[in-house]
């Protein structure tokens, strides 16, 4: 059994599943259960990093808010820095953003476009893939700065959701511990 296989099974049992929120018929899988768990925060570091290992990157960029936990901690995991994909109006210098759908809503991304260093090998990672629209605005986001951006990493993907076909649309290939069917 790999690494990320054994993290995945640590893994799911962690996750809460909320029904009806934000909205009714959204099944809202709720990692804060993984988080406050002991070893569930480790346990999904310890998983991302055995996918990222195939997939060597100069840095990684998380989403807020809950990409910013995973991404951090896989980034002191691997040894690299991390670039956090902000929500509008939080960061205090010049961004570029990019609006787009969220399963239940919308919003938008900002990136300070001097953290980038042209041709950086960038890996994206978020705790959830829904319908792709927050990853594939990070993924375009962060190549108008100049970075290469092939990867994305998710602690969990819902495949019953266009996700992963709207990243591989974008030329970006997504990996995930865990998926749960339905939405
Ligand atoms: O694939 P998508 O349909 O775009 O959905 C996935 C996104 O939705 C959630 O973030 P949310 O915007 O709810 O923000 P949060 O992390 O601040 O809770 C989740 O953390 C992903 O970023
Ligand atoms: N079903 C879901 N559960 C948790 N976060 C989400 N973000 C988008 N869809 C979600």
């Amino acid at each position: 059994m790999s690494a990320a296989t054994s993290a995945a099974d640590a893994v799911r049992p962690l996750i809460r599943t909320i029904p009806d929120f934000p909205k009714p018929g959204i099944q809202f899988r709720d990692i804060t259960t993984l988080l406050a768990d002991a070893y569930g925060l480790r346990a999904a570091t310890h998983g991302l990093a055995e996918l990222a290992a195939c997939h060597p990157c100069d840095v990684i960029a998380g989403i807020e808010a809950r990409g910013f936990i995973f991404g951090s901690a896989l980034a002191v995991e691997v040894g690299c820095g991390f670039v956090p994909l902000r929500k509008p109006g939080k960061l205090p210098v010049d961004t570029i953003g990019e609006d787009y759908q969220l399963e239940y809503g919308e919003a938008r991304l900002e990136l300070d476009p001097t953290l980038i260093v042209d041709g950086a090998r960038v890996l994206l990672v978020d705790d959830l893939l829904a319908t792709g629209g927050t990853a594939v605005a990070g993924a375009r986001l962060l190549r108008r700065a100049g970075a290469v951006v092939e990867q994305a990493l998710f602690v969990i993907d819902l495949p019953d959701l266009p996700g992963r076909g709207a990243l591989s649309a974008e030329g970006v290939e997504a990996h995930a511990l865990i998926a749960f069917e339905g939405h």
